[in-house]
């Protein structure tokens, strides 16, 4: 039941929004969260998220309980963690695992610096687990340090792509109306067999929908149901708006969500959270050079061509040298992607420049940076093979910042005198690039490619 072996180091405040949104609308969200911290007297509204965490995965398919599948070398729940305590409006994080799984967790909230987080024991089921979060912040605990929460987030730990302003919509739903969930329009129909195997009845699909999480209560009422419900319930429901509906008379708001909140189930939805996870982190690039003439003209040439092969890539540069200022702002703003540019050398001064920057940065600790280190080498003046010895060095610097989750490759792109052929030689290089920020193949660090 060991996870997988994810990074090693320390987060430093909450990663970046994994929807892609970055940076998107800050006033619009900014006016939101204000909605949400603000009840209509003034007083701030007090919300907690409970998250189940207690499933082993069965219909994965694999040993490992599917929350603690590593996904870039991260345990899944993780990203679920993340998403959740970037909203700063939610107070705390209640956290159901099993007995087994409770140092395995403490581990990875060590790791990843995760915040405002409360571990309780899971249940058999996913409802008991449920309610064993709930029980953790009802006021009438002893020696707890949680409060009782006005409105209650319920999120399973195997959706990790859920945002803020959905989870906005079903706070302040529920604030309204007791209890609201996340919805989504059915990919298939739904039918009914009968006993023997037959088709006994469809529902017809425009009228039903498919119901998601995340979903919000108002405390009291979910805590209620949850006492009241039977062991029935307990042991075989898996609608929690359903039980306020039948013990509460609380008839849920459903709040259209984005299809990204799938759950993660089978082993197929590893390798898609995978793939949204890699597209996100390689939305942007950063090229890298020194202030010397000859660096700059040959790294702007670079910049331009990544622009113009990756249309979708916000492509940016910087200079190594105004003692970083900059590149350090780059470095908060959560760019993944360098690429650092040396020309006419076989050296890796300008690469370990960045190399210590990025690792003083701690921007590693959630995502593996991608480090490509380009060298323009003549290959008519000076033969690759002369300058090969002191290249061979990546291997040793790319084993090292490999320990931090930096992933550094190295790139030789013939700089030749005729124009025509410097276009082509970059514009290889730039596909080269591309596909190893998209790819992020720890098999292939430390190695050097040639365009
Ligand atoms: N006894 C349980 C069972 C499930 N869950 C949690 O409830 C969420 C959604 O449940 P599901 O996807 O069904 O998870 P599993 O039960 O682990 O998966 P499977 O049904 O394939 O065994 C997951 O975060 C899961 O860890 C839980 O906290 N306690
Ligand atoms: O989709 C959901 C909300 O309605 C739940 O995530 C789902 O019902 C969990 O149930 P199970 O453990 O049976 O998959």
């Amino acid at each position: 039941m060991e996870p997988g072996p994810p990074g090693s180091f320390g987060p430093a405040e909450p990663g970046p929004c994994l929807s892609g949104q970055r940076g998107a609308d800050h006033a619009a969200s900014a006016s939101l969260q204000s909605a949400a911290r603000t009840k209509p007297g003034g007083h701030s509204l007090a919300v907690a998220a409970v998250l189940p965490a207690g499933g082993c995965g069965e219909r994965m398919g694999v040993p490992t309980p599917k929350q603690f599948c590593p996904i870039l070398e991260r345990p899944l729940i993780s990203y679920t963690l993340q998403a959740l305590e970037r909203v700063y409006w939610i107070k705390d994080i209640v956290v159901a695992v099993t007995g087994e799984n409770m140092e395995v967790m403490k581990s990875i909230i060590q790791k990843y610096q995760h915040k405002r987080i409360s571990l309780v024991e899971a249940g058999v089921t996913r409802h008991r687990s449920i309610f064993s979060g709930l029980k953790a912040l009802a006021e009438d605990q002893l020696n707890s340090k949680l409060s009782k929460p006005e409105v209650v987030i319920i999120h399973d730990a195997v959706r990790p792509f859920v945002e803020e302003d959905v989870l906005l919509k079903v706070v302040t739903a529920a604030k309204e109306h007791g209890a609201a969930g996340a919805i989504r329009p059915l990919v298939s129909t739904v039918i009914s067999p009968s006993a023997d195997g037959c088709l006994d009845h469809s529902l017809e699909r425009a009228r039903h929908r498919a119901s998601e999480m995340p979903q919000a209560f108002l405390f009291d009422v979910i805590y209620e149901a949850y006492q009241q419900c039977t062991d029935y319930d307990l042991e075989f429901g898996t609608e929690c708006l359903q039980l306020a509906l039948k013990y509460c008379r609380t008839k849920a708001k459903l709040v259209e969500g984005s299809p990204d909140l799938w759950k993660v189930t089978y082993k197929r939805d590893l390798y898609a959270a995978e793939s949204i996870i890699k597209e996100i982190i390689s939305q942007e690039i950063c090229v890298v050079m020194d202030s010397k003439e000859d660096n700059k003209h040959v790294g702007h040439l670079l910049e331009e061509v990544l622009k113009s092969e990756l249309n979708h890539v916000k492509v940016t540069s910087e200079a190594l040298c105004l003692a970083g200022r900059h590149l350090q702002q780059i470095i908060l703003d959560q760019c993944y992607n360098f690429v650092c540019v040396n020309v006419m050398t076989s050296d890796f001064q300008e690469t370990q420049k960045l190399l210590s920057m990025l690792e003083e940065s701690n921007l590693s600790i959630l995502y593996p940076v991608v480090v490509v280190s380009v060298h323009f080498l003549d290959f008519k003046l000076v033969p690759p093979s002369q300058k090969m010895e002191n290249l061979m060095q990546i291997k040793e610097f790319s084993k090292k910042v490999k320990e931090r989750n930096i992933l550094l490759y190295g790139l030789l792109i013939s700089y030749p005198q005729a124009d025509k052929q410097l276009q082509e030689s970059l514009r290889q290089g730039a596909i080269i690039i591309a596909s190893l920020v998209k790819e992020r193949n720890s098999g292939l660090i430390g190695q050097l490619l040639i365009a």
